[in-house]
């Protein structure tokens, strides 16, 4: 089962939610993770499984990272405020340096987000990084 983690900073939580409601069906076959409190409204307001790891701010970024780094996840989808300053900046840049590293499927607004999902759906493109792992 291929694996995604949904991140989202606090100014775009509700983008995060009514993405992933737009998209629940699509988003169904993976194995999901996201950090804590992205993950707390996903379970609370959709109906998809989410396996929660730590807030962002205490370490959830860094979780994520290292999933990326032990090639346990397949594609992130980070939904970046591009507002604010946020005091976990070195964790979220280093979340992106490893995707980026990895070569991991990495969306960071919703219409690349959309196209990811599509294309794992298709298989059109990224096939071969979203077969399942294990
Ligand atoms: O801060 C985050 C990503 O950098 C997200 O963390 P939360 O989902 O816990 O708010």
């Amino acid at each position: 089962m291929p694996s995604l983690a949904l991140v989202a900073h606090d100014q775009k939580k509700d983008q995060m939610i009514a993405w992933v409601k737009a998209h629940e069906a699509a988003l169904e076959p993976f194995r999901l993770y996201a950090t804590g409190t992205t993950g707390g409204r996903i379970v609370a307001e959709t109906g998809l499984r989410v396996e929660r790891l730590k807030s962002g701010p205490l370490g959830g970024d860094a979780q994520i990272g290292a999933m990326i780094a032990e090639g346990k996840l397949d594609a992130l989808v980070f939904f970046i405020d591009p507002l604010s300053a946020l005091p976990h900046d070195v964790d979220v840049k280093s979340l992106l340096r490893l995707a980026i590293l990895y070569d991991t499927l990495l969306a960071v607004n919703e219409a690349t987000a959309s196209r990811l999902l599509e294309a794992a759906a298709t298989g059109s493109n990224g096939s071969e990084t979203l077969s399942p792992q294990t």
